[in-house]
């Protein structure tokens, strides 16, 4: 399914925080929103996600629209915040249970597709694991595995990596690459690590609130360039403010 970003603008006083932010999102392909820390990422996932309210612009999956028809265009989302938010004392699976009862599963298809979510996630063996006794890149993909319960068609995740060793970072990156290849997810992946960041993935570079480049890193860098896409950003970044 393909989402459409159109004129995204967004201020909390005065000052815009985004401005006129458009860009498209092609069906099962993992893209890079990329950008410093202030640079609106979080702001700009808080309002795909309806914690905040639109101000300017629209979302648009598919044809419908987040403005006009949020329940439907929330049905094919799935979401990864930058705060943990598991509940410790549960184990695993009492976490997912409760997720999937939040979307009015059956106690029955509950069950059945946290199971199946584990296993695809390849977390069945922690299924009766307290949430507290895992390791920090297991606590991710259990977040995943829940964010992906109701079969969303778009998986946000928002600085999924923070606080992660440079392993597990790795690690958890290439698994929603391969859940991005294997189930035709469309992601967006939002962080300031330039290094999270693949030649071949689309990149949208956001800084002070603009989109400054929408392109694959391959392209960025030979519009610009740059030897690699370390150079690239940090060059469009200071050429922005400049
Ligand atoms: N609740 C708020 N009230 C006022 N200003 C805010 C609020 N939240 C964020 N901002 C400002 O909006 C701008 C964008 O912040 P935002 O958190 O969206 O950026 P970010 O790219 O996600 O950064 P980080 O990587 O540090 O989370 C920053 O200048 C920030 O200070």
């Amino acid at each position: 399914m393909n989402v459409q970003a159109l004129g995204i603008g967004y201020r909390y006083r005065r000052d815009p925080v985004l401005q006129e932010v458009s860009f498209t999102l092609a069906s099962g392909r993992f893209h890079a929103l990329l950008g410093p820390n202030g640079a609106g990422k979080s702001t700009l996932f808080g309002l795909l996600t309806r914690l905040l309210a639109l101000q300017q612009g629209d979302l648009l999956l598919g044809d419908r629209s987040l403005r006009h028809q949020p329940a439907a265009v929330m049905r094919h989302m799935g979401v990864v915040f930058q705060q943990n938010a598991l509940d410790l004392d549960l184990n695993v699976m009492q976490n997912l249970l409760y997720h999937a009862a939040l979307h009015g599963m059956s106690p029955r298809e509950a069950r059945r597709r946290c199971a199946e979510e584990l296993e695809r996630q390849r977390l069945d063996a922690h299924a009766r694991t307290p949430v507290r006794r895992l390791n920090g890149g297991h606590r991710r993909r259990v977040e995943i595995a829940r964010a992906l319960l109701h079969r969303p068609a778009l998986l946000l995740l928002d600085e999924a990596t923070a606080g992660l060793d440079l392993d597990s970072r790795a690690a958890l990156n290439a698994h929603v690459r391969e859940l991005c290849r294997e189930r035709g997810l469309t992601v967006l992946w939002a962080t300031h690590l330039i290094e999270e960041v693949g030649d071949g993935d689309r990149v949208l570079v956001l800084h002070r609130g603009r989109l400054l480049a929408d392109e694959t890193g391959e392209a960025l860098c030979r519009r610009h360039g740059g030897t690699s896409l370390t150079e690239t950003f940090h060059s469009l970044t200071r050429e922005a403010v400049a």
